[in-house]
């Protein structure tokens, strides 16, 4: 895996930001895969349906990316866009006269990678030595792997065809949910094409020749101080912990600095990569401590039902009570669909629901997100029927991915390469 220099995250206004937020405005919209506006519950049946020919048409034309279909240029000025493969043109089934014309431009040319090649371009967060460049080595084993600033640029460096795909962490064994990624699968319109499962293994790294009764400050990714609360008080350190961008960051940022009273907790590649000493291994409270990565892509992936699936949706509703929470969970529960994840996020447009003064007055209700992960792909039937009853439910429907489970078993230490239909044919 080569690392690029460190994509930073634009300076003033986005202008894209607006586009790629759903449901602006306070308002709920009702959407289907692509986003698009739909009615009942025979629609997005057939939503599904067409989707379904059309991404795997796409699928079967693609020559880029494997099994995954291409995406449509970013607008280019009027540049006329073409997927007809030049060599169809050079081989001469366009007749000889046409052998002296210029090439067509193809999207792979358009593209304005930092290191232009054939691997994938895989952005992630963070700087090398993070457990992101390696769940992204996992994920897309000989890829590109390009370090972002911040998650969000690692959102945009795939929308604006800097990165191919974007591998980004989105709960912890120990720690729990990364809520910040959760909030950014629903302003940002990519797609979840896999997931990998990363087990993390902590050290404790400090300066060369630096003693632990030296210490007062321990910096790390506040997830990674979580995991790791326990064994440090155990440890008996009088320290404090602060938090930082990124573990790797952490350690780079010590060794930067040459500070002797600090230390990071990082991996052990960090420590070879900028220098620096292990005072203790394996200081994560959980020795099963895992991360779930998830993969994301400018389009979907074909569904599939050949192996097991996973599917990721967000919903919200603006109807008083619980009970809608309940009878969305009961939409699979009677189709013997698991749940492997739920998830609420505040509502960003409507946290606060005042009710009216003839109602008392004095009542104020959160509003929620709810992100869903269920054990099923969205070639399955049974899947179909569960979204179209849970559409009925609900106000607002997004369906994040229907992707390959990460299948490895967790063991202690084990990095195996797992082999989705994304990542397989991306190396
Ligand atoms: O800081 C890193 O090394 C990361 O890759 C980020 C991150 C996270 O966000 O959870 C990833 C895995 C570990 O759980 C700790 C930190």
């Amino acid at each position: 895996m080569a690392a690029a220099s460190m994509i930073k995250a634009p300076v003033g206004q986005n202008p894209r930001l607006a586009c790629q937020t759903p449901a602006r405005g306070g308002g709920v919209v009702r959407c289907s895969l692509q986003g698009a506006v739909v009615g009942g519950r025979a629609e997005w049946q057939s939503s599904c349906a067409v989707l379904s020919s059309k991404v795997a048409a796409l699928g079967a034309h693609s020559a880029i990316n494997g099994h995954v279909a291409p995406a449509p240029a970013p607008p280019q000025n009027g540049a006329v866009l073409d997927l007809i493969p030049v060599s169809s043109i050079v081989n001469g089934d366009a007749g000889d006269g046409a052998r002296n014309l210029p090439t067509p431009l193809r999207i792979v040319d358009l593209s304005p990678a930092p290191m232009h090649g054939s691997q994938l371009r895989v952005a992630y967060q963070g700087v090398p030595g993070a457990y992101s460049e390696k769940a992204a080595g996992k994920a897309y084993p000989g890829c590109d792997a390009i370090p972002c600033d911040q998650f969000e640029v690692a959102f945009q460096a795939v929308e604006l065809w800097i990165a191919d795909r974007a591998v980004l962490p989105v709960e912890n064994s120990l720690g729990g949910s990364i809520h910040r990624n959760y909030d950014l699968l629903l302003r940002h319109r990519l797609h979840i094409v896999g997931e990998v499962q990363l087990p993390v293994h902590h050290c404790l790294l400090a300066l060369p020749g630096v003693r632990k009764e030296c210490l007062t400050r321990v910096i790390s990714h506040p997830q990674a101080l979580a995991q790791c609360e326990h064994t440090l008080t155990a440890m008996g350190l009088n320290v404090v912990r602060e938090a930082f961008d990124d573990t790797a960051g952490a350690a780079e940022y010590v060794a930067a600095n040459g500070l002797r009273d600090t230390a990071a907790i990082a991996s052990s590649r960090a420590a070879e990569l900028y220098g620096m000493e292990v005072l203790a291994d394996g200081i994560q409270d959980d020795c099963g401590n895992v991360t779930r990565f998830v993969m994301l892509a400018r389009e979907p992936i074909v569904p599939r039902t050949d192996r097991p699936f996973k599917t990721s949706i967000v919903f919200a509703h603006d109807k008083e009570g619980t009970s809608v929470l309940f009878k969305v969970l009961s939409a699979f529960a009677f189709r013997d669909i698991s749940l492997t994840k739920i998830e609420s996020r505040p509502h960003r447009h409507r946290p606060i629901r005042l009710v009216d003064d003839a109602n008392v007055g004095t009542a104020k209700h959160f509003e929620y997100m709810f992100y869903v992960d269920f054990q099923a792909s969205l070639a399955e039937p049974r899947a179909q029927n569960a979204l179209a009853e849970v559409q009925e439910y609900t106000s607002f429907l997004r369906v994040l991915g229907s992707y390959p489970m990460d299948m490895t078993p967790m063991t202690a230490g084990s990095s195996s390469t797992i082999s989705s239909s994304d990542s397989s044919s991306s190396s």
